[in-house]
């Protein structure tokens, strides 16, 4: 297993160019199963979880051509699907679940595997089964699988969530766009994410309103057709590497960043004294003074803090003036990186889902191990802030999530190396 060997150093300058977002295209993909003309994916990034989900969706007959090293994908489904996604390829990722919705909205039936991913909590299904069952699914586990079918085809209906899941939304949204009259989800998530899914759906031909509200309408239709799209940019890849100078100093740009997708973490920032400038180019990040102010962060739904940049920016408070407290309230087991933060001499106390912060002068290099994806880019970017030299183990979890990570940040001055394993 590959590692990463970071050396601490100083501040960091130039420009990084930000992807497209995996979880963006983790949706768009599977949407391919509700047509059976060409969609092309423009912009996408180069991930292992995208490989996989281009694995899961050849298993269900699709045909994917990936090209420009894999920046454009593009996929057909015009011949006969394949109802089951397997265990073997859908437990190695939690967005695998998103074939349930266009599988059942194109075939009636399908037989998907429970999914895996970060064991970041437990992470059920009962959300996307409840809105599936709303457009008329019938849905049982049997054998690890939910086994789900239709009588005639799904039916427009009104479903209220208990939680604005993102995954559920989107299962929804394009299982909807082929049922037979008018559905409508209260309480839906309103991540930029799901709005870019929707512009995909409706250069396919889907009537949908209300994208990026909590109010979701969608009238169905008899087919969708082939579209050419886009995929949004990655706003945690955005996030992360904002961070970079916050940390180490120095100024960056975050080419093709836009302060519409990270406006209340680049608030925290701000308190943090962190200065953030929009500009034609991107988003221009340098640290104010000298050092980082403590600051509270609580992670929420879009537009709220994001889950998913919350380990990044408990790296960056680990060297701040004070004590930030952060409270964790999507996954309830996303601290792992507390402990090895730790490793390296940071202050943090776990208490459930919440954690104290007492920000230290400086950190210290240290063998790290990465639990997860968000938590192996913590521990990289507290690496560069340290004092010597930081190893972290375990990082294919990182490859799900970033692409060229240590091309992209050697290019803005950091010392970091893949060390083949
Ligand atoms: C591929 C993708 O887009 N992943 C993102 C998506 O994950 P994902 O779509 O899995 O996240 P959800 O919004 O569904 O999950 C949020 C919370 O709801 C719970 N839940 C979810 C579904 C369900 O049926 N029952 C249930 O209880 C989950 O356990 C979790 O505690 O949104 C998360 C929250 O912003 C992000 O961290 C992930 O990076
Ligand atoms: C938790 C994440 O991804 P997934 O939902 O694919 O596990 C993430 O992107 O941080």
């Amino acid at each position: 297993m590959d590692s990463i060997l970071v050396k601490g150093g100083g501040p960091l300058s130039g420009d990084i160019e930000i992807a497209g977002a995996k979880n963006a295209c983790l949706t768009l993909m599977p949407a391919t199963l509700l047509s059976d003309e060409p969609l092309t994916l423009t912009n996408a990034p180069r991930l292992s979880d995208i490989k996989t989900m281009t694995a899961l969706l050849e298993s269900l007959g699709a045909e994917i051509n990936s090209l420009q090293d894999g920046k454009v994908q593009t996929m057909s489904c015009h011949g006969d699907l394949n109802p089951i996604a397997d265990y073997e390829i859908v437990r190695k990722m939690r967005a695998s679940n998103l074939v349930l919705g266009p599988l059942l909205a194109r075939l009636g039936h399908a037989v998907v595997s429970l999914p895996g991913g970060c064991a970041i909590g437990a992470r059920p299904m009962d959300l996307h089964v409840d809105a599936l069952t709303a457009l008329g699914a019938e849905i049982e586990l049997r054998d690890g699988y939910l086994h789900a079918k239709t009588q005639g085809g799904l039916k427009g209906n009104v479903h209220k969530m208990r939680f604005a899941s993102v995954g559920a939304t989107e299962n929804f949204v394009m299982a909807a766009t082929l049922a037979k009259g008018t559905s409508v989800l209260e309480n839906a998530a309103r991540e930029p994410e799901i709005v870019d899914l929707v512009a995909c759906l409706k250069k396919m031909g889907a009537q949908i309103e209300g994208e990026g509200t909590s109010r979701i309408e969608i009238q169905g239709v008899d087919r969708l057709h082939g579209a050419t799209h886009p995929v949004v940019t990655d706003r945690i890849e955005l996030g992360t590497f904002m961070l970079a100078p916050a940390i180490c100093g120095g100024e960056v740009t975050c080419l093709g960043g836009k302060m519409s997708l990270v406006e209340s973490f680049a608030e925290k920032l701000d308190v943090a004294g962190i200065s953030v400038v929009e500009n034609a180019r991107g988003l221009t990040v340098s640290r104010k003074g000298d050092r980082v102010q403590a600051v509270d962060v609580k992670t929420e739904p879009f537009p709220g803090f994001p889950t998913d940049l919350q380990a990044q920016m408990m790296a960056l408070l680990c060297t701040a003036e004070g004590t930030s407290n952060l409270e964790e309230t999507i996954f309830e087991n996303r601290f792992m990186h507390a402990p090895e933060l730790t490793r390296m001499g940071a202050n943090i106390e776990v208490h459930g889902g919440k954690a104290i912060v007492h920000g230290v002068e400086r950190l210290k290099g240290a063998q790290v191990m990465a639990t997860d994806l968000r938590a192996s880019v913590s521990l990289i970017l507290a690496g560069l802030a340290a004092e010597g030299e930081t190893v972290v183990s375990r990082v294919y979890h990182l490859d799900r999530g970033y692409e060229f990570v240590e091309k992209k940040l050697s290019g803005i001055g950091a010392h970091i190396e893949r060390i083949k394993g």
